[in-house]
């Protein structure tokens, strides 16, 4: 349940962002004051000239000046709106723009646990419509609101100066109007909440369906999935109904109350000429002002509900930007040079923070000890937590015990940036960006020259038995990801690996990252590894009997500790739960993507 905050704390929360364009924003308000004021002084030219040429013995020209000036009036009421639109629109944009950067920024930082807990629909939805909602209101909203608000307010000081009786029937309808508008602002609030809500869990719902296209498809679940939309975009369409319903039965009261006064006002406006106390001039000019006020009055639902809608549109993006940062630099970081790569666990405890209470550490007491240059596999049933345990070395998540050491300096006493140098990480679960095949691969590289790069790329691309690449289209310029050319299960694993090879790393993280790979190219890919990673530390989870072969020595996980430690013939002969686990591990690839590719198991 988000916090509740006032209207006023919500919207001061912008104040940071807007401070650097509140000149303009403000210039901006004058403009449309103007604008209004141009507006309220029309009626005040019909009553001089009701009263004064259009009555007995007045001069009939003087219609023509009176024309010219309502004319001019216009033109200054128009050219005020055209400029109120100049001087706000391009810098809220620019505030959209910093914020929608601010807020990509954070979400960069935040640690994975934040995004374990958060749909990506929520997070795209705040990204995109909310900031969008706020710039208009910022824009538009907010200027016309205190506009109509202060137009209301100089037009009724105008009508209580032409007749305070007639106004003060007019002052009588706002009373009902402000109870209305207090309740409205009350429900409005909950469910302009609730329909944002659900549009972003509509936009994770559309997301995850696009990711698990293959699956939906494979199992034949697209019904469901559709079903399961419907009614989710119903529930959204319902919420949006009742949104509007109340809006349109707001704006049907502040719209008739006003009338209703108008009917009264005019019956005794007629009575007050009948007997002499008001001049028809004044009675014209009173209803033209009325008619110029009612406008202002009648949008104040839509703008309230603007303002409403963006308050909500505020507390989502905060509760996003007030997420802190759980894994962070050292206040003193210390600076590691000539890195070894020895990787030390010691007494290694971790649990998810969604773990509940009394449930053992998922990681509880590992230790471990990994030498510079050396291949540990990391073996363990499924679900023992080994890519957890791999995840806390380039610091994805932090250790809740003990501690992880390269070169004897605890990975949090490491600067962030100088920790995901030493270390780089190839998960099973390949994640490919929209862009060349150079640019994927080179991601985490840093080369002084053009012509480093591509040595960089032709060798990573070797190392990881990713040749393939060059027969693509254009080559390593192809357009790979989700906008570009899909490639196999096995062709991503590959160019994942070249990546973490081309960032050079002293550490290497594999989370399986060759179970796509046969075990041919398996072998080649862990033989040239040797060779030019022969000075990185590996630590490699295995899900393969051929890969735990090429490692050094194998650890096995068992209960949240490391029970064993030796060569995978040693363990074979010493270990029953060794030989258990080896046992139960799948000795093919599974490569779904060409399974499913080879029509196998489409339904
Ligand atoms: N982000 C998460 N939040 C909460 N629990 C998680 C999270 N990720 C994994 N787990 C849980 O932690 C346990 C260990 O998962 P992990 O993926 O580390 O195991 P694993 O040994 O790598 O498994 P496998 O061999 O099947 O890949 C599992 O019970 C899993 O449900």
């Amino acid at each position: 349940m988000p916090a509740q905050t006032t209207l006023w704390f919500s919207l001061g929360r912008l104040y940071p962002h807007v401070r650097p364009i509140l000149p303009r924003l403000i210039l901006g308000l004058f403009c449309a004051l103007g604008a209004s004021l141009m507006a309220l002084a029309i009626p005040q030219v019909f009553r001089v000239l009701i009263n004064t040429s259009l009555s007995p013995g007045g001069s009939p020209s003087a219609v023509w000046g009176a024309a010219g000036v309502v004319l001019g009036l216009g033109v200054l009421e128009a050219a005020f709106i055209a400029l109120r639109r100049q001087f706000v629109i391009s810098p809220a944009t620019t505030v959209e723009t910093r914020m929608r950067t601010s807020f990509y920024r954070h979400l960069q930082d935040l640690s994975v646990a934040f995004h374990d807990r958060w749909g990506s629909g929520q997070l795209l939805s705040r990204a995109m419509s909310d900031l969008n909602l706020i710039r208009r209101w910022m824009a538009f909203g907010a200027i016309m609101l205190v506009v109509t608000s202060l137009t209301a307010v100089i037009g009724f000081i105008v009508m209580l100066f032409t007749s305070w009786l007639l106004a003060l029937i007019f002052m009588a309808a706002a009373v009902p109007l402000a109870f209305f508008g207090f309740r409205f602002n009350r429900l409005y609030r909950q469910v302009s909440r609730q329909s944002q809500d659900q549009a972003g869990d509509l936009a994770t719902t559309v997301e995850e369906s696009v990711h698990g296209i293959r699956v939906l498809k494979a199992f034949g679940r697209s019904r469901e999935a559709l079903d399961s939309f419907e009614e989710q975009a119903q529930g959204l369409r319902r919420t949006e109904v009742f949104k509007a319903n109340s809006l349109a039965k707001f704006s049907l009261v502040v719209t008739l109350l006003p009338e209703a006064a108008l009917a009264a006002a005019l019956v005794v406006g007629i009575a007050s000429v009948a007997n002499g106390t008001l001049s028809i001039g004044a009675l014209v000019a009173f209803f033209a002002t009325a008619a110029v006020v009612a406008g202002p009055v009648e949008s104040i639902g839509p703008l309230l509900s603007m303002t409403l809608t963006a308050k909500t549109a505020i507390d989502r993006h905060y509760e996003v930007m007030d997420a802190q940062r759980s894994i962070t630099n050292p206040l003193h970081p210390v600076h590691l040079r000539d890195v070894r790569g020895e990787l030390v666990f010691d007494d290694v405890h971790f649990a998810y923070p969604d773990t509940r209470e009394g449930t053992p550490d998922l990681i509880n007491g590992v230790e471990l000890c990994l030498r510079p240059g050396e291949t540990m596999a990391l073996v363990g049933v499924t679900g023992s937590g080994k890519s957890s345990l791999l995840q806390l070395v380039p610091r994805l998540y932090d250790v809740t015990g003990g501690s992880i050491r390269i070169d004897g300096t605890d990975v949090r006493e490491l600067e962030l940036a100088q920790l995901r140098t030493i270390v780089a990480v190839a998960f099973e679960d390949t994640t490919l960006f929209s862009s060349s095949v150079r640019e994927n691969v080179l991601l985490g590289a840093e080369t002084a020259s053009s012509a480093e790069a591509d040595q960089l790329l032709a060798q990573a691309l070797d190392v990881a038995q990713a040749d393939f690449v060059y027969s693509l289209p254009e080559g390593t310029e192809t357009l790979i990801g989700e906008e570009g050319l899909s490639l196999s299960g096995g062709q991503r694993q590959r160019v994942a690996l070249a990546r973490a090879i081309a960032a050079r790393p002293t550490v290497l993280i594999m989370d399986d990252p060759l179970s796509a790979l046969d075990v041919r190219t398996e072998e080649l890919v862990e033989g040239r590894l040797r060779e030019v990673l022969a000075d990185t530390t590996t630590l490699v989870v295995a899900h393969r009997p051929s890969t735990v072969s090429l490692a050094d020595r194998v650890a096995l996980l068992e209960d949240g500790r490391i029970s064993a430690v030796g060569t995978h013939a040693e363990l074979l002969a010493g270990n029953a739960h060794y030989r258990h686990v080896i046992a139960s591990l799948p000795t093919d690839p599974e490569d779904l993507d060409s399974a499913l590719e080879d029509g196998e198991i489409i339904r």
